[in-house]
C-alpha cells in the first residue's frame, strides 16, 4: 500500500470490485489479485482465444484498473500522470526485467460508476512477488539470482534515463519463469537533467532515502536520483536475507524514518540482522550509504559486476555461477539496446495531457512522432511571411555549443512541425530566453528531404526550442560531427 511521502497527501479509497466475467476491452475480468494506493490489479484473460492480435501473445494477464471518477481535479491528474509514466516505460524502456506492458484502454462499466473512464494497463501477469516470498526465507542462490535481477531491471532503467522512486518488494514481481520483473512505474521520475529528475513528494515512507525527507518541495516536485533507488535496493537486500524483517527499527513507517535520520547522522549504526551473509552485508552497506554522493559511487551496474564477479570467483552459490555471469552478460548487452528495444517492442499512441485524461491505446502502427517549433519571440510567432530574422537553427552536433558555426543550413520557423526519430538528454546545454537551462534535444529531420534519398538529412533541435515532449526513444550517443 502507497502512502503519503513528506509534504503529500492523497488516498484514492477506491473499494468497488469489479466482478469475474467483467469485460476490459479485449480482456476478461477472472479474480481481483492485490490492491495498491492508485489501483486495483485483476487476473484476467483474453477474450477470444483466436480474436484479433491473439497470435502466440500472453492469454493470461493482470488488468491494473486505475480510477479517476469522483477524485479532486488534482487527484486525477495525479492518477493519470502516474498511468501516463506506466505506459512510457512500457514503450520506451521494455526489457526482460521489467513487467512487460501489453495494452492500456479506458474501461467502459456504466454499471460500476466509480470505476467507469477507469484507466487500464494491461502487463503479463507475473506469478507473485517478492513480499510473497519473504516470509517462508529465501535460500542464498535465489536471493542471489533476485538480486541480481533487480539490479538488472535498474541498471536498465537508470541507463535509460528514469528512477524507478518507489522500489520495494511489492513491486519486484516474479514472473512465471521465475525471474524478476519490476512493476508499479507510476512515481518512476525522467532524469530530465541527466543526474536528476523530479517527482510527485510521495512514495513509500520506508524505502525513502534520508535525503528525502528533508527534500525541498519545488515546482515540479521534489528531486530524484538514481541513488534514491540503491538507497532502496540496499533495504530490499537485507530484507530477502532476514525473512523481511525491516532494517530500521520502530513500530510505525514514521518511527522507521526517524530511525534512518538518526543513522544518516551518524547517531545510530546500521544493526543488520545476523542471518545476512556477509558478501551481502557489504553490498547492502554500500546501497545504504547515508548521503547521496557516497551512495552514488554503487550504480545499479557496479553492483551487477560485483554480484557476477563473486559468482565467477566461486563465493556464491556454486550452482547459479554460469547463470549469474550470463545474466550480468545480458544485463550490459541490454544496456546498449536501451530505447531501440522499447521501440522495436512497442509502438505508441501517446496520452491525452489534460486532467484526469484517459490512457490511450499501445500497440498500433504510428507515424513518426513529431515536434512544433516554437520561437520564444512574441513578433515572431504570428508572421508567416517567413522572415530571415524570424527564423531558427537546427545543430550539425548536439554535443557542441549551440552557436552559429554549428547549425545546418537550413531554416526553420514558429510553428513548423518536424518529423523527430529520438532524444537526447544529455546534449550540449542550451540556455533559453526565460533563462531555462536544459541538455534535452531531438533529432529531426530535414524539412524537405526525401527520407528515402537522405537518410542522414538530420539535424537537432533543442528541446527549449519546442513544447512538444513526445515519447520518442533515446538515441544512441552521436559521433563528433567531423
Ligand atoms: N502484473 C502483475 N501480475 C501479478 N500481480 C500483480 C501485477 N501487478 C501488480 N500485482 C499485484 O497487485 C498488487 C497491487 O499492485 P500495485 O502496483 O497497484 O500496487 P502496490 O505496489 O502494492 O502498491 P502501491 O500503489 O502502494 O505502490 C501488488 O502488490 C502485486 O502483488
Amino acid at each position: 500500500m502507497r502512502v503519503q511521502g513528506p509534504g503529500a497527501s492523497w488516498d484514492s479509497g477506491h473499494t468497488e470490485l469489479l466482478p469475474p466475467g467483467h469485460r476490459v476491452g479485449d480482456w476478461v475480468v477472472t479474480e481481483p489479485i492485490g490492491a495498491g494506493g492508485w489501483a486495483t490489479v485483476y487476473a484476467g484473460r483474453r477474450a477470444a482465444a483466436d480474436g484479433p492480435g491473439a497470435g502466440a501473445e500472453l492469454h493470461e494477464v493482470a488488468l491494473k484498473i486505475m480510477p479517476t471518477s469522483g477524485l479532486a481535479p488534482r487527484q486525477a491528474r495525479a492518477v493519470s500522470e502516474a498511468a501516463r509514466r506506466e505506459v512510457e516505460i512500457g514503450v520506451r524502456a521494455g526489457h526482460p526485467r521489467l513487467v512487460r506492458l501489453l495494452d492500456s484502454t479506458v474501461l467502459s462499466a456504466p454499471d460500476h460508476p466509480e470505476l467507469d473512464g477507469a484507466i487500464v494497463l494491461v502487463m503479463e501477469r507475473a506469478r507473485g512477488s517478492l513480499r510473497d516470498l519473504l516470509g517462508a526465507g529465501i535460500a542464498e542462490a535465489d536471493g542471489a539470482r533476485l538480486i541480481a535481477g533487480i539490479c538488472e531491471g535498474l541498471a536498465h532503467l537508470h541507463r535509460c534515463g528514469w528512477v524507478h522512486a518507489d522500489l520495494k518488494p511489492e513491486n519486484v514481481l516474479i514472473g512465471e519463469d521465475g525471474a524478476v520483473r519490476l512493476s508499479d512505474f507510476g512515481l518512476a521520475a525522467e532524469l530530465t537533467t541527466g543526474t536528476h529528475g523530479h517527482g510527485p513528494p510521495m512514495g513509500t515512507l520506508d524505502y525513502l532515502p534520508p535525503e528525502r525527507w528533508r527534500a525541498p518541495l519545488g515546482e515540479l516536485g521534489v528531486e530524484i536520483r538514481p541513488s534514491a533507488d540503491i538507497w532502496a535496493l540496499g533495504l530490499v537486500i537485507h530484507e530477502v536475507f532476514a525473512s523481511g524483517a525491516p532494517l530500521f527499527p520502530g513500530a510505525t513507517p514514521v518511527a522507521r524514518g526517524a530511525a534512518v535520520q538518526e543513522y544518516a547522522a551518524g547517531r545510530a549504526p546500521l544493526r543488520m540482522a545476523g542471518g545476512v551473509p556477509e558478501f551481502w552485508r557489504a553490498l547492502a552497506t554500500d546501497c545504504l550509504a547515508p548521503t547521496h554522493a557516497a551512495r552514488a559511487a554503487h550504480t545499479a551496474e557496479s553492483l551487477l559486476e560485483r554480484i557476477a564477479a563473486r559468482q565467477a570467483d566461486g563465493g556464491g552459490p556454486r550452482s547459479r555461477t554460469g547463470r549469474l555471469r550470463r545474466t550480468a552478460r545480458t544485463a550490459l548487452l541490454a544496456l546498449a539496446a536501451c530505447g531501440a528495444v522499447g521501440s522495436a517492442i512497442w509502438s505508441y499512441a501517446g496520452l491525452p495531457a489534460g486532467e484526469g485524461g484517459s490512457a490511450a491505446r499501445v500497440g498500433t502502427a504510428q507515424p513518426p512522432l513529431q515536434v512544433r517549433v516554437f520561437n520564444a519571440e512574441h513578433a515572431c510567432q504570428d508572421r508567416t511571411d517567413r522572415a530571415p530574422q524570424c527564423s531558427l537553427g537546427l545543430a550539425v552536433d548536439p554535443m557542441r555549443p549551440y552557436v552559429a558555426g554549428n547549425v545546418v543550413p537550413t531554416r526553420v520557423w514558429h510553428a513548423d512541425v518536424l518529423d523527430a526519430d529520438c532524444q537526447l538528454l544529455r546534449g550540449e546545454v542550451v540556455i533559453d530566453e526565460s533563462d531555462t537551462r536544459s541538455t534535452h534535444w531531438f533529432r529531426v529531420r530535414l524539412p524537405g528531404a526525401d527520407p528515402a534519398a537522405a537518410p542522414d538529412a538530420v539535424a537537432w533541435l533543442p528541446a527549449v526550442r519546442t513544447k512538444d515532449r513526445p515519447p520518442l526513444p533515446r538515441c544512441p550517443a552521436p559521433a563528433p560531427a567531423r
